[in-house]
């Protein structure tokens, strides 16, 4: 217990903001039942809520203004007073927050990596040459394009169901989905294959569950706070810090995947062109404490290795 903690007595009621498809709900209930254990006297109570990036569905995110679309209408929920906390994956979290919030509890992550899922084939290695894959992120679809570039990646969205749907209604060969989403929602067995990072290098903060709330509100912050798991607090703080300095804009395929390796941090990261014509990528290791600073470094030294370049054509050419 810190301070902190033991200044304020338990919660009796806590709210938590969620949006409302199955995978969001899914990792409420998660946090629910983990506040439930914690605090046996506190009524927790889900808040459903749907927003602009799950509205929006026939164009890519990344054209429709990215990751701030699935946590403003959370946020503005936390304002009014409406809610808590807000639940949400990592990967969908802006690089950079509005100082009105935190992020007081990053949970133990368990499964980073990207899944290979078709009806037909075992893996990417086993597409014939014209196979569609189908994705709408282009960090996915530059790292599949730079080693496979005989494959044609075609856009996918919408929930994981939904994505599912289209690709057994035969409108893709195979599709690529976070694994730990399929998981999940008890949809494992539809895995074919889990990407090894080398191929499919991971979003910043995927597999992640993060706790939002405003920064204003120490309580609620110390009764979070137990539930953040530090190895997982440090490799995505570095791995965030990375795709930071890199613009966070999702017009940039960005991927940064952090582990605590014999009691350091290692942290990789990419930075490339949606087509994979070009993809810059380096490592880095040092001390937890330094997570964000460990992050910064390595991006500065893409940017200097030219990926500056890059990342000015695409943040600036945006339509
Ligand atoms: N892009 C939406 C999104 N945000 C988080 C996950 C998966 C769960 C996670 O990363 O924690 C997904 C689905 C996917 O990318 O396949």
């Amino acid at each position: 217990m810190t301070e902190e903690n033991s200044a304020f007595p338990p919660p009796s009621r806590l709210v938590i903001a969620t949006r409302e498809s199955r995978l969001a709900l899914w990792q409420a209930q998660f946090v629910k039942a983990r506040l439930e254990a914690l605090y046996p006297a506190c009524r927790v109570e889900l808040l459903g809520m749907t927003t602009r990036g799950d509205r929006i569905l026939d164009r890519p995110l990344a054209k429709v203004g990215g990751k701030g679309l699935f946590v403003k209408e959370l946020e503005t929920a936390l304002l009014a007073g409406e809610a808590d906390l807000a639940v949400h994956s990592m990967k969908d979290v802006p690089m950079v927050l509005d100082e009105a919030f935190a992020l007081p509890a990053t949970l133990a992550r368990e499964e980073p990596a990207d899944a290979f899922v078709s009806n037909r084939y075992a893996s990417l290695d086993d597409l014939p040459p014209g196979a569609v894959v189908g994705t709408s992120s282009l960090r996915r679809q530059a790292q599949v394009i730079a080693q496979y570039p005989y494959l044609a990646v075609s856009p996918l969205r919408g929930n994981l169901d939904t994505r599912l749907r289209k690709l057994d209604e035969g409108q893709f060969d195979a599709i690529i989905l976070a694994a730990a989403g399929l998981r999940r929602l008890g949809l494992g067995e539809r895995i074919r294959a889990v990407l090894p990072v080398e191929v499919s290098l991971p979003a910043a903060g995927q597999g992640a569950l993060g706790i939002e709330c405003l920064a204003e509100r120490a309580e609620v912050r110390s009764w979070l706070a137990p539930l953040g798991d530090p190895f997982t607090t440090a490799c995505v703080a570095a791995e965030r810090a990375f795709a930071r300095v890199l613009g966070g804009s999702c017009e940039v395929p960005i991927a940064a995947y952090a582990v605590r390796e014999s009691g350091e941090l290692w942290l990789r990261g990419r930075v490339a062109e949606p087509d994979g014509s070009r993809i810059y990528g380096g490592e880095i290791r040092g001390p937890l404490a330094e997570a964000s600073r460990l992050g910064e470094t390595l991006a500065q030294r893409l940017l200097d290795e030219g990926a500056a370049e890059l990342v000015a054509t695409l943040s600036g050419g945006a339509a």
